[in-house]
This record gives structure tokens, C-alpha cells and sequence, in this order.
């Protein structure tokens, strides 16, 4: 926004409101107003990414019946003991039964139907031998008497013995009816959307994403893609929150560039309310003599702005605005590595409580710093690092500045430094917050 001060991470403490609030009481807070969305009845390939919110279990057996594994005949095993390449077993080729077929010949002593891989195996049959067992057949297997009852029109010859129950893959033998096939809290991948399928359910009951609003505010902002002109940027942060709401597993909607005016702001957001699980604002909730983010949350009322104990993310917004209970709703600071570690810090743990994930938080491993660290005393600091697994250590990446947005994109963790500690030397163990999906 315009008219702010320099926007650098220790900005001064209003004198107006000299409370502050660590990110462990804010975090609380936030998740304390939060709850598991209700479970929803889903289109399968709606529901890939959600959790199961049921026991799903198979109606029926699966395969459903006897079927064929392989292209090849169905047939008796007696009539196979004593087969071999110099001398097949002939047998009389009664019916041909391709996947899907209904109608199936009977098959006798001496007798063989063609048969194709997922076919029913016709009764009488014991076996299948793969047409590779065999010299192909001679005939269709289609031919029929005067009733138009199948008779044998050709041969098969069979050049080895065929175990009994060869080459079928039985009924049940994958899933029997009354089966528990999922468990509720499964996530529904690929795999698993499959089986439901297999199962013949066409909807399932799934935790649902949240949907999730991404709204930023600022009147310098313009979009990607259109040219920016004196004293304006490109709208980034929308897209970050935007990518880092559907990477925690939400669907989201972004709404760039809302410019600096009450009346705007407030038109957006109520035409924003009706889709929206969760908000999410940036920009707009500082100190700056155009912030009507906090003007017009003020006409909803509900929605607290605090200082936070931390750096970057010092200031934040949280409530709930719109009818009845609202919508819950964090405005985030503007600029964007302040936006983007306050997302993660508050917003990603919000989403995935709505979600019900059992992984609300990110993982926080110990690593030896590769550089000294400074910090400012009374604030945790988060900074821009990469993780070396192998060996232990976390290196900074970039400086402290929260517009650092070249050296954010290249960290895959925050470096945690605590609030009562405003130096660390090289080697020291420190919190690092894994940012790695
Ligand atoms: N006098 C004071 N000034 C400031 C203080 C303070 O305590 N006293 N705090 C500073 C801190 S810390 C932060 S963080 C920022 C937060 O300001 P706002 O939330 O009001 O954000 P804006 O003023 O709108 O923007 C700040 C900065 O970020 C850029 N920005 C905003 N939106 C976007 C976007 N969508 N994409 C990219 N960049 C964005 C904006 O242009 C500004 O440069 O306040 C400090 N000031
Ligand atoms: O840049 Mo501000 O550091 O606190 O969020």
C-alpha cells in the first residue's frame, strides 16, 4: 500500500496498543476458532486428495465371478492328463465367451470353449489353458445346431496337461462381500479411487477441502503478465497463498489486486463470502495511513489485530466476518516473505484442522547452523534457509528483509531463532521448520 512508513521487520510498537502476542498464544488462538469442515457425499474423482470420513466395505465379491487370466480354452482337466506336444489332447470346441458374455456353453467331457482374458468360465470347465498351450484352434466356436444350441464346429489341440483351477481367478478371491476395503482417514489416491469404483460405489463420504479465498489488497498492486508502471509491482503474493492453500489441500480461489478503497474491499469480500470456507487477505493490516483493511474488517466486526512476538509476520489480523457465525478469516501482512511465513505459520495449520489431517503442523527438525545468526531480542525470528539432511546442518539463504522474495523461492525451511536469543555462532543447533511437501 502507499503512505507506509519504511517497511522493514522491527517497525515501531504502537504506543496506542502495547499488548503483543507470541506466535504460540496466536497460533492457539487461531486454532481454537477452527473446526473439521463436515464430511460431504463426493464424485469419485471430486474426492481424490480427501480423507475418507466412513468405513467403506464391499457390497459384493470381487472378481464378481469365476473369470479367465488368460485368452486361450476352458476345459476339463481329465481330458488334459496325458497331453503333450507329440500328442495333444483334440478337443471339440463348443462356444466362444468373450468379457461381458452372459450366455455360456456348457462344457463336457472332451470339449473346450475359446474363452477371452476377464471372460465368465462356463460351467463344467475346471481350467483354462492359454491359447500359447495350444495349436490355436481350428474354428470360430460359434456354430450352432438347428435350435440354435452351440455345437462343436472345430477342434483344439491341447499340447500339455492343465492343472486344475489354472489360469482362473476365482470370485471373491480379491474382495469378499462385507469386506472392510478402506478405512475412514484413508487418503483417496489413484489406487484407491480405483477400488471404490471396483466396488461400484460412484460417490464416497470425504472430509472436503476447504475452500479457501485469497484476496490481495493494495492499490500498487498490478498483475503478472501487464506492465507495472511508476511506483507499482506485480501482485505476488496472491499467488504464493494462492499455491501454498492448495499444497496444504485446499481449493482455492485467488482474487489479485484489490485496490486500497473501503468501498471496493467491502464489494469483493461479500461477493467473496458465499464461496468461502476460510479468507485469507494480505496487505493492509499495519500501521499505514491507506490500510482500509482494518477499517472495513472493523464494520464486520470480530476480526483482532494484534502484534506478534515474531519477525517476520509482526502484524495480524484474525476473526470472522459475514452472517451468522462467518466465515473465518486471517489478514496477513503485506509484504511477501511476511505474508508467506505467516501463512505457514498460521493459515496452513488452520486448513489442515478443517481438513481433519492428523498432520496439522509442519515437521521442526534440529540442525547446525552453517553461519552465524543475529536476531532481534523479544521476537522469534524466521529465516530463509536450506536444509542438508545428510549432514546435519541448515545454511541461511538471503538476508532478514521481508521483500526478499528471490531468496525465499530458493529456501525449503525456516530457521527458528527464539525469542530470547539475539545470537547464535556458527555450529549452534537450532529449530529448522521443514517447508517440503
Ligand atoms: N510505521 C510502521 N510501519 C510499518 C510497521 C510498523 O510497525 N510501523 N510494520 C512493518 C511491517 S513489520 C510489515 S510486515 C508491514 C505490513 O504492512 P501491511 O500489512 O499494511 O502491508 P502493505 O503496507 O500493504 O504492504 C507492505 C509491503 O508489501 C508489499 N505488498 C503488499 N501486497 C503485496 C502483494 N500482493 N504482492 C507483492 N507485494 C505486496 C507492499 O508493496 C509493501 O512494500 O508494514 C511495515 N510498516
Ligand atoms: O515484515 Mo513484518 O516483518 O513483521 O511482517
Amino acid at each position: 500500500m502507499t503512505g507506509k512508513h519504511d517497511p522493514c521487520c522491527e517497525g515501531a510498537d504502537s504506543p496506542a496498543s502495547p499488548r503483543s502476542w507470541s506466535v504460540d498464544e496466536h497460533l492457539a488462538d487461531v486454532l481454537a476458532a477452527v473446526a473439521p469442515l463436515p464430511p460431504i457425499e463426493l464424485q469419485l474423482l471430486d474426492a481424490q486428495g480427501c480423507r475418507l470420513a466412513e468405513d467403506v466395505r464391499a457390497a459384493d465379491d470381487l472378481p464378481p465371478f469365476d473369470n479367465s487370466s488368460m485368452d486361450g480354452y476352458a476345459l476339463r482337466t481329465a481330458d488334459t492328463v496325458r497331453a503333450t506336444g507329440q500328442y495333444p489332447s483334440v478337443l471339440a470346441v463348443v462356444g466362444d465367451i468373450a468379457a461381458g458374455a452372459a450366455e455360456l456353453p456348457k462344457v463336457g467331457p472332451g470339449q473346450a470353449a475359446r474363452i477371452m482374458t476377464g471372460a465368465p468360465v462356463p460351467p463344467g470347465a475346471e481350467a483354462v489353458a492359454p491359447v500359447e498351450w495350444t495349436d490355436g484352434g481350428t474354428g470360430t466356436g460359434q456354430a450352432a445346431d438347428a435350435m440354435g444350441a452351440p455345437v462343436a464346429d472345430e477342434e483344439v489341440r491341447v499340447l500339455r496337461p492343465v492343472a486344475e483351477g489354472a489360469h482362473i481367478r476365482r470370485r471373491g478371491s480379491d474382495v469378499t462381500a462385507g469386506d472392510t476395503v478402506l478405512e475412514a482417514g484413508t487418503v483417496l489416491g489413484p489406487t484407491q479411487l480405483g477400488l471404490l469404483a471396483a466396488i461400484g460405489r460412484g460417490t464416497v463420504k470425504v472430509a472436503p477441502r476447504p475452500r479457501v479465498v485469497v484476496l490481495s489488497t493494495g492499490s500498487e498492486l498490478v498483475q503478472p503478465g501487464e506492465a507495472t508502471g511508476p511506483g507499482r509491482i506485480h501482485d505476488s503474493n496472491s499467488f504464493t497463498l494462492t499455491a501454498a492453500a492448495i499444497a496444504a489441500g485446499a481449493v482455492a480461489y485467488r482474487v489479485g489486486g484489490v485496490p486500497d478503497e473501503a468501498d471496493t474491499l467491502r464489494a469483493v469480500l461479500e461477493d467473496q463470502l458465499g464461496r468461502a470456507d476460510l479468507i485469507v487477505t494480505s496487505g493492509g493490516v499495519s500501521v499505514g495511513a491507506y490500510d482500509v483493511v482494518k477499517e472495513v474488517f472493523a464494520d464486520y466486526g470480530g476480526v483482532d489485530f494484534r502484534r506478534l512476538r515474531m519477525q517476520p509476520g509482526k502484524p495480524q489480523g484474525f476473526g470472522r466476518i459475514g452472517a451468522g457465525a462467518g466465515v473465518p478469516l486471517l489478514a496477513l501482512p503485506g509484504n511477501p516473505v511476511s505474508a508467506y511465513i505467516s501463512f505457514e505459520l498460521f493459515v496452513r495449520p488452520v486448513i489442515r484442522t478443517m481438513l481433519g489431517a492428523p498432520d496439522v503442523h509442519r515437521p521442526v527438525v534440529r540442525a547446525a547452523t552453517t553461519a552465524a545468526l543475529r536476531s532481534p531480542a523479544g521476537r522469534r525470528q524466521f529465516l530463509r534457509g536450506r536444509h542438508h539432511p545428510a549432514d546435519g546442518t541448515v545454511s541461511p539463504v538471503g538476508g532478514e528483509g521481508s521483500h526478499l522474495v528471490g531468496a525465499l523461492a530458493k529456501a525449503d525451511c525456516l530457521i527458528a531463532v527464539p525469542e530470547d536469543t539475539t545470537a547464535l555462532p556458527a555450529g549452534s543447533a537450532v529449530d529448522v521448520v521443514l517447508l517440503t511437501d
